[in-house]
């Protein structure tokens, strides 16, 4: 069976293909077309889909634009993940999942694929950074939503005069000697010591798993032991949209 899992985020869409179960090929886009972007996936896929399950977070006429290009391209229409009916091993007593965000119940629900017996703290770092805390009984117990790293510097660029290159890009949790380093490392300690301060509300107890495009980054300024997961949506949508025999 050959599987075309999709993650639409604000800033790029990620993609898996697996055949019989094991990653065959993956990657990600930064915006463009609907059309553009699932050709770039299916010259890499260069293969058939039998099924696609597609999370997204874009806007509802771009996310319907997505899956008519994966329908017209790939010839399946995208299953998408449903809360009402798959949910897992978390539970939303008095949350709408539908209205978090597909990208943060999957994630919450690939974590709890990683540690089902203990509280779990989850970290989106995208173009929000999303943190999400599911307790040891797998309940939801609420998140924060801030700006993701990038999302601070580009709000600093355009609010300031300051110009940050693309290989200026080193970010360390020091003080800084110069604006732009300034500017990158305050961005940084800003999204490191939120999760820091927020992991200290389970007396530290909870596991920190952390994925989206600054995650590896993140992951290796903390100052607290943190999981870098990188496929948590990946592993949600394989437990909200299970295929039989597998996983
Ligand atoms: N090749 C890349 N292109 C764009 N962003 C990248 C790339 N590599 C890392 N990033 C970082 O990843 C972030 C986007 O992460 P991602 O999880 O894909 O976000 P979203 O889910 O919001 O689309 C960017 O803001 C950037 O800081
Ligand atoms: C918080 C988010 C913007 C994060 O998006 P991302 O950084 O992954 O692009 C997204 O999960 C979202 O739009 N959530 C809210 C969904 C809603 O209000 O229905
Ligand atoms: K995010």
């Amino acid at each position: 069976m050959r599987i075309l899992d999709i993650d639409a985020g604000n800033t790029r869409v990620k993609w898996r293909y697996l055949v019989d179960g094991k990653s065959h090929k993956a990657g990600a886009f930064a915006n463009d077309s609907s059309n553009a972007l699932v050709e770039m996936i299916a010259d890499s896929v260069d293969g058939a889909v039998d099924l696609c399950r597609m999370a997204s977070v874009r806007a509802p006429k771009e996310r319907e634009s997505l899956r008519a290009s994966l329908e017209n391209v790939f010839g399946v229409s995208p299953a998408l993940p449903d809360p009402e009916s798959g949910i897992g091993g978390v539970h939303f007593p008095d949350a709408d999942p539908c209205r978090l965000g597909d990208d943060r119940w999957l994630a919450m629900l690939g974590a709890r694929k990683h540690y089902p017996d203990g509280p779990v703290v989850v970290i989106d770092s995208g173009t929000a950074l999303t943190l999400d805390a599911v307790d040891a009984n797998g309940v939801f117990q609420g998140g924060l939503i801030t700006p993701g790293v990038n999302t601070m510097l580009k709000s600093m660029v355009d609010a300031a005069d300051l110009l940050v290159l693309p290989d200026e890009k080193e970010f360390s949790r020091s003080l800084a000697k110069n604006s732009v380093q300034a500017v990158l490392n305050g961005a940084l300690s800003m999204a490191a010591s939120l999760i820091e301060r927020e992991v200290q509300r389970f007396n530290s107890q909870a596991r920190v798993v952390l994925c989206g495009g600054d995650a590896r980054m993140l992951a290796e300024q903390m100052n607290i032991p943190v999981e870098y997961c990188p496929e948590l949506v990946f592993e949600g949508l394989e437990v909200a949209i299970p295929v039989k025999g597998m996983r």
